[in-house]
């Protein structure tokens, strides 16, 4: 790892509300750092400030101690080269996925004809081939997920942030999906953090994983990984590595 770029540095980075209740301190003292191109998993129990983490990388929040790093200098505010990909991913209900997926582009006021090129791209990069001129309701979990996707790598962002995309999808298209991501990130690479709550789906993907603690969140330990993909989710390195991260976390993940 260490002949990297690095991409992101978190610097000592807190967060602390001030609600009702008094003073809620959801982050506690974060430093990581992210490379280029690489695969990065932050993995934590429910609740435990994975959100708010993001959030303030992305720039959507805002720190209350630390700093964020970004390509070698700090980074206030809004960060145009991070895309993100949520659970709930907001896709709009009247547009078919072609506008769906070229929506980012026409606001950047990019010419119809090179945004359609660029989306249908992507949307075949995504397995949906097919499904340009479909709404997002004909489409199942799985396939909106697919949208998303291609809707975030459509930006061209550096990159790319995925909160739990997956978290809402029954087993059998989770695993589907695991791998077509992975298909789709050694096709065209980009920068992906990657945030779940799910130890298998961590060591399925990862090319580190950094494992968070309860609230208030710190950085437990750092799994660098290096079991070749595909990886199977019976052998026994697999198992092993699962038990090793499962045995430190803080409540069952
Ligand atoms: N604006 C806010 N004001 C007060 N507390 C907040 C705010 N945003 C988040 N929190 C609290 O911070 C904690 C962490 O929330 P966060 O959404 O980051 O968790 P998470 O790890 O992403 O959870 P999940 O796995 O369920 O998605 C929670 O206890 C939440 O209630």
């Amino acid at each position: 790892m260490e002949q990297l770029n690095k991409r992101m540095e978190v610097r000592n980075l807190s967060k602390t509300f001030f609600g009702k209740k008094g003073y809620f301190t959801a982050i506690e003292d974060v430093s990581l750092d992210v490379y280029d191109g690489e695969f990065l998993v932050i993995l934590g129990p429910g609740r435990c400030g994975k959100t708010v983490l993001l959030n303030i990388m992305s720039g959507l929040e805002e720190q209350t101690e630390g700093q964020i790093i970004y390509n070698g200098q700090e980074w206030k505010g809004l960060n145009p080269e991070i895309g993100m990909v949520f659970q709930k991913l907001a896709l709009m209900p009247f547009k078919t996925v072609i506008e769906n997926v070229e929506l980012a582009l026409k606001f950047r006021g990019m010419e119809k004809e090179k945004r359609r090129e660029i989306a249908k791209h992507y949307i075949e990069l995504v397995g949906l081939k097919g499904f340009e001129e479909y709404y997002p309701k004909q489409l199942s979990g799985g396939m909106q997920q697919r949208v998303g996707i291609a809707r975030a790598y459509a930006a061209d962002p550096k990159l790319l942030i995925m909160d739990e995309p997956f978290g809402k999808l029954d087993a059998q298209t989770r695993y589907q999906m695991q791998e077509d991501l992975l298909k789709i990130w050694e096709k065209e690479k980009r920068t992906i953090i990657f945030v779940t709550n799910n130890i298998e789906e961590a060591c399925y993907l990862g090319d580190r994983i950094i494992l968070l603690s309860d609230c208030p969140t710190k950085v437990k330990k750092v799994y660098p990984i290096d079991i070749s993909r595909p990886r199977d989710m019976v052998s026994k390195e697999f198992l092993d590595l699962r038990t090793v991260i499962s045995d430190n976390t803080d409540l069952s993940i």
